[in-house]
């Protein structure tokens, strides 16, 4: 695997009111292979959405830098696409005009039936050919976020960053999007970097699981692996001996641990590489630090 993404020592302060500065989080490390689906899980307010804005190119870090195929990142790029919660469309434009209006933003010298080819293709990717003509009010929820990412997929971002994607959308759509989005990452190796509050969520979509303590000073506490074959069917995944281990790990950490790791990591605890959880067999869900083994 070839490494993507490292974010290298990265922090975030802020004028604090009374003076002085607030630190959101600091000496952050994280690695992300090339076709990794990673998810990051973390209390609202530890500065996920901050993160994934610097990965963006649409903040700056306060410390330490992000290197995207050994680059150091300066700003947006069309080499990193964002799907946001909310989907952003342009109104007046058709399905079709919001997907090629990105497609010819990326590839300017491409002829309109090129770009309108490329549009069409990623429409039908997500599941939505035949409404290409149609304008974003005569959309559900769930067609909206697909335009979303299909605008994204598009533009063949070498990294897609997502920001609670389908958090706002009923189960039913929720979950056949999650299983679209997992679908097509799958088939075109793509990167992923994704924040949810959902840990089923979590558990279907994502290699690896980050776990971010609460803030201020918040730390990367775990990344977790996930134990599921690759294969896994998103009705099925709660049959798998390792899902409520997983499961339960995970919400331990967000109920208890999110706190009490910050204000006193564990001995040996190294910002710069996280320990990494494997959950095999059950064990974890019984004795989460026995499971926790050096990367
Ligand atoms: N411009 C700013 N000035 C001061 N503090 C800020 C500013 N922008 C963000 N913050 C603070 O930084 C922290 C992290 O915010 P961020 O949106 O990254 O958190 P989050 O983990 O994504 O939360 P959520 O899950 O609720 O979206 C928050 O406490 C927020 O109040």
């Amino acid at each position: 695997m070839t490494r993507q993404i490292s974010i290298e020592g990265i922090a975030k302060r802020y004028p604090a009111p009374g003076g002085g500065e607030t630190t959101i989080f600091e000496n952050l490390w994280l690695r992300v292979d090339r076709g990794e689906f990673v998810c990051v899980i973390g209390h609202s307010g530890c500065g996920k959405t901050t993160v994934l804005n610097i990965l963006a190119g649409l903040d700056q870090p306060s410390e330490g830098c992000v290197i995207v195929d050994e680059k150091e990142i300066a700003g947006p790029s069309l080499d990193r696409a964002v799907i946001f919660q909310g989907h952003a469309l342009l109104p007046w434009k058709t399905v079709l005009g919001n997907v090629a209006y990105a497609v010819s933003s990326r590839w300017r010298r491409a002829s309109r039936a090129e770009v309108e080819e490329r549009a069409r293709r990623a429409i039908a990717t997500v599941g939505l050919a035949g409404s290409e003509d149609k304008k974003p009010s005569e959309l559900s929820g769930g067609m909206k976020q697909r335009v979303g990412i299909a605008r994204a997929l598009a533009i063949e971002p070498k990294i897609l960053l997502m920001d609670e994607p389908f958090s706002a959308l009923d189960a039913l759509t929720r979950g056949t999007l999650q299983e679209e989005a997992r679908r097509i990452c799958r088939e075109t190796g793509q990167t992923v970097y994704m924040i949810t509050h959902d840990v089923d969520e979590a558990i279907y979509l994502a290699d690896r699981i980050v776990l971010m303590t609460n803030g201020p000073m918040a730390k990367i506490a775990e990344i977790v692996v996930n134990p599921l074959p690759a294969d896994r069917r998103q009705g099925e995944i709660h049959h798998d001996p390792n899902y409520y281990a997983l499961r339960n790990h995970l919400l331990d950490f967000l109920v208890s641990r999110s706190v009490s790791f910050r204000d006193d990591p564990p001995a040996g605890y190294d910002p710069r590489n996280p320990p990494i959880v494997r959950l095999d067999g059950g064990e974890a869900s019984r004795s989460p630090a026995a499971a926790i083994r050096a990367a």
